[in-house]
């Protein structure tokens, strides 16, 4: 089973991304873009792009895709095939909600959000579940301490405006979490969403 942490920067992603490893010590977890243990020259290509106030937002994009397709068939795809459980810090609707934004921005597609879900259309695998830690951008850029080009209150409303529609279109995959409660709050929330949907993925 995939899962999938999505939020803006700062919604909490990683602390409850790290908490669930001693929940669940025999899942993969996993990141996009990659890094770590899970990393590749991909990801730190994607990670240069970020630091880099001047990217091309399409070239940035592709990229960003780039690094998901070697993701999913040198980590994902087996660890599925394996049948483990699969945990990422992130996934395709980071592309996009936040491609979508820079996109829409950029003038050059017409419905980017649309363009970016249709480039994945071909190769990428769904997730089964797609936690949304939601919290304000406000609340988002003051915990995440605009480090990088993304992390700016503007810009991440047109971000949390993609994800609502992102939410709208896939409502079974999404669970929304009010991520701007305390942590402890947030991941037992995120722990009973996952026993839930293990269950019934469990009876088929
Ligand atoms: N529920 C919470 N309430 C208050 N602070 C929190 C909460 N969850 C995480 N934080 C703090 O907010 C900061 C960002 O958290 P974290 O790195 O987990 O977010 P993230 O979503 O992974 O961010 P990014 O996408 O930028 O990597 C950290 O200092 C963390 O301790
Ligand atoms: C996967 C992915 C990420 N981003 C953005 C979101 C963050 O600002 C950075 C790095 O992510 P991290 O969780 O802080 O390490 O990249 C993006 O714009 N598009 C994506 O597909």
């Amino acid at each position: 089973m995939l899962v999938t942490l999505e939020g803006l920067d700062g919604s909490g992603k990683t602390t409850v991304w790290e908490a669930l490893r001693d929940v669940y010590p025999d899942a993969t977890f996993t990141t996009e873009p990659t890094s770590g243990e899970t990393g590749s020259w991909y990801g730190e290509a994607v990670y240069r792009s970020i630091q880099d106030e001047d990217a091309d937002p399409l070239a940035e994009l592709f990229l960003y895709t780039a690094d998901h397709a070697d993701h999913l068939t040198r980590v994902i795809e087996p660890a599925l095939e394996r049948g483990e459980l699969v945990i990422s810090d992130r996934y395709s609707d980071s592309r996009y909600a936040y491609q979508g934004a820079t996109l829409a921005e950029d003038g050059r597609i017409t419905r980017p959000l649309e363009y970016v879900v249709g480039i994945h259309t071909a190769f990428s695998i769904e997730p089964d579940l797609t936690i949304y830690l939601d919290v304000d951008p406000e609340t988002a850029a003051a915990r995440a301490g605009a480090t990088n080009k993304f992390e700016r209150v503007e810009y991440l409303s047109k971000v949390r405006d993609n994800y609502e529609r992102l939410i709208e279109r896939y409502p079974n995959r999404f669970v929304r979490i009010d991520a701007t409660q305390p942590p402890e709050v947030v991941l037992e929330r995120v722990e009973d969403v996952l026993e839930s949907r293990l269950d019934a993925h469990r009876k088929g």
